[in-house]
C-alpha cells in the first residue's frame, strides 16, 4: 500500500518566518515612502506569496500601486528576504519531534507553500530540514498554486504519496480551502498568520502545539477520509 503522507504549509505552520518577512516588507515600504507595517498587520498580508503581500500592505494604507512599481518592489523584497535566509526564522516548538514521530511511523512528509520554490528550498535547507521532505513545491513550481487544489495533489504526487492517504497541515484559510477542495482532511494550527481564527474556516481539527499532532489524530483523519 502507498505510504501515508503529511503535507505541511511552510510560513506560519512549520517555520515562524514573520520577523524576517516583516523586515523585508518594511524595507520595501520604506523604499516606496510608505509607513512601515506592524507585526500584527503582517498576519493579514501573508498567505498568497510576496506579490500579494506587498499589494495588501499598500491597500492597508489606501495607496495604489502600478504594475511596474509592484514588479520592482517584489524584486527588492525577494533580494532582501532571500539574502537574509534563515535570519531569525525558526521551526515552531514541537516541529522536529513531530517530523521524527511520523517518519518513524512510515509517513512521507512534503511541503506545499505559496512562497517561491527557491526561497522555500533555501529556508528549509538552511534550517537543516531538507532531508525530511520528499518534495517542496512553491507557488511557481506548477502553473497553479494554493488555493487551487492541484498544488496540493501534485505535491503529493511528486512526493510519491496518494491523495487518498494524505493529511494537510496549515495556518491559513488558503490551506484549509485548498485541502477541502482536494477532499483531503486538514489540520489547522492556531499560532500562524491569519487575522481570523482558523476555526472559522472549519478545518477537520485545530491544534495549538505540534505535540497535539499525534499518530492517533492523523490516523483518525485518514480513516475517516477513506470511509
Ligand atoms: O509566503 C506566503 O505568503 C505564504 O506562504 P505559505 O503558503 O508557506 O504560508
Ligand atoms: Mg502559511
Amino acid at each position: 500500500m502507498t505510504k501515508p503522507i503529511i503535507v505541511y504549509d511552510l510560513d506560519g505552520t512549520l517555520v515562524d518566518t514573520a520577523p524576517d518577512l516583516l523586515d523585508s516588507l518594511n524595507h520595501c515600504l520604506n523604499q516606496a515612502g510608505l509607513e512601515t507595517a506592524e507585526p500584527t498587520e503582517l498576519r493579514k498580508f501573508v498567505g498568497m506569496g510576496g506579490r500579494v503581500m506587498i499589494e495588501r500592505a499598500f491597500a492597508a494604507q489606501n495607496k495604489t500601486l502600478e504594475q511596474d512599481q509592484l514588479d520592482r518592489l517584489l524584486a527588492a523584497f525577494l533580494d532582501h528576504y532571500g539574502g537574509a535566509i534563515p535570519g531569525k526564522s525558526q521551526p515552531y516548538a514541537g516541529v522536529l519531534s513531530a517530523l521524527d514521530r511520523f517518519e518513524r511511523a512510515g509517513y512521507i512528509a512534503a511541503v506545499c507553500t505559496n512562497k517561491y520554490e527557491n526561497l522555500a528550498t533555501s529556508l528549509i535547507g538552511s534550517l537543516g530540514l531538507a532531508p525530511r521532505f520528499a518534495a517542496v513545491c512553491g507557488q511557481d513550481t506548477f502553473s497553479f498554486r494554493k488555493p487551487d487544489p492541484r498544488h496540493l495533489t501534485e505535491t503529493i504526487a511528486r512526493a510519491g504519496g496518494s491523495p487518498a492517504r494524505a493529511v494537510m497541515i496549515g495556518d491559513s484559510r488558503t490551506d484549509i480551502d485548498t485541502a477541502k477542495a482536494a477532499g483531503i482532511p486538514v489540520v489547522a494550527v492556531d499560532f500562524g498568520y491569519t487575522d481570523r481564527h482558523v476555526r472559522e474556516f472549519e478545518p477537520s481539527v485545530v491544534i495549538s502545539h505540534f505535540d497535539e499532532l499525534t499518530l492517533e489524530v492523523v490516523e483518525g483523519l485518514l480513516q475517516a477520509a477513506t470511509i
